[in-house]
């Protein structure tokens, strides 16, 4: 147990993160384990509220990917990706609504004001937050090579329109929002959650990208948990990625992390939801954890 004076040490220790990050907006891409287990969400949700009475502007952009796989599975449906995407049909993509925006999203919702926060669910469709159109999906055949293949309502962002999530944010509730867009023809799209939170954070001029995953960060050789790569340049990441070193589920991260440093977010982060508390180590702490993608 930590002594009366070294638990005064570590709120003073945090007291000039609170000073630079007062006011500022932080995007956190909401996913992985540290959506199914229970105590790491109530960890991660306390996190959350407790950024925002410190003065921050949190905002969640959430993920359920496995959660729909199972949704799915117990109607028969059998889930299929190219290239990290899920294959959307009509029929998935109401699931993927009802999973997302009906369930998951609510249940943040809930536990956000539980704890004290004021939250409110938004899914991109919600006052033209999210536009999307037709994405295609990066389908490899066997000799290698790659062929550009219809993946169904997947969606890319063409617009973001972030005046609802700012009003929100000015009146002091914290956003949470689900990767489901509209297209211009009024179609509904499913979005990698991932593209969707360095989209957001770049539009709201965020100071902060944090993305929540099941490893340790980016890893130098995934078989090796203490090959954790600490900090890392973007310019580097094409060859990795290139390499097969950053493959599959990682490669939305770097992408969005590229993606947001280009379009002006301070800094971006891939940590352990595994880790209880893991954001308010890499926020509040001298000691960053996980992976830091700078420009
Ligand atoms: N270089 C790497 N370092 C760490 N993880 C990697 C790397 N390349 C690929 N991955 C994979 O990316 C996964 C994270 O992506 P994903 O499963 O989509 O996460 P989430 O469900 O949190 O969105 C890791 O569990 C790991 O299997
Ligand atoms: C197009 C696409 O693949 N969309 C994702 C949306 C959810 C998501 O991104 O969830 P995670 O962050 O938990 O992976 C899906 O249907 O699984």
């Amino acid at each position: 147990m930590a002594s009366a004076l070294e638990k005064a040490g570590i709120l003073v220790e945090a007291l000039p993160y609170i000073k630079k990050f007062y006011g500022k907006t932080v995007v956190i891409k909401y996913g992985g384990h540290a959506m199914v287990d229970c105590a790491l969400k109530k960890a991660v949700l306390t996190d959350v509220v407790l950024m925002k009475y410190v003065g921050m502007r949190p905002v969640i952009v959430h993920g359920g990917g496995p959660e729909i796989t199972a949704m799915l599975k117990k109607l028969g449906i059998e889930s299929r990706f190219i290239g990290g995407l899920r294959v959307t049909d009509d029929e998935t993509m109401e699931i993927v609504e009802m999973v997302l925006v009906g369930k998951i999203n609510k249940e943040i919702v809930s536990m956000l004001n539980a704890f004290g926060g004021r939250a409110v669910g938004l899914s991109g469709k919600d006052a033209g937050l999210l536009q999307a159109a037709r994405k295609l999906g990066r389908a490899r055949r066997p000799d290698g090579t790659v062929e550009m293949v219809d993946i169904g309502h997947v969606g890319e962002i063409t617009r973001v329109d972030p005046d609802i999530a700012s009003t929100l944010i000015d009146q002091g509730y914290i956003p949470v929002i689900s990767p489901v867009a509209v297209g211009a023809d009024g179609e509904s799209y499913n979005i990698n959650a991932d593209y969707v939170a360095g989209e957001l954070a770049v539009a709201l001029g965020a100071e902060k990208l944090v993305i929540l995953t099941d490893v340790e960060g980016i890893l130098a050789d995934r078989r090796d948990r203490d090959s954790l790569i600490s900090v890392i340049h973007a310019p580097e990441i094409p060859d990795l990625v290139a390499r097969g070193v950053i493959e599959g589920g990682m490669i939305p991260k770097v992408e969005c992390c590229t993606r947001a440093l280009s379009g002006g977010v301070g800094t971006t982060h891939i940590l352990d939801g595994r880790v209880a508390h893991s954001i308010l180590l890499e926020v509040f702490t001298d000691k960053g954890i996980g992976t830091m993608v700078v420009g």
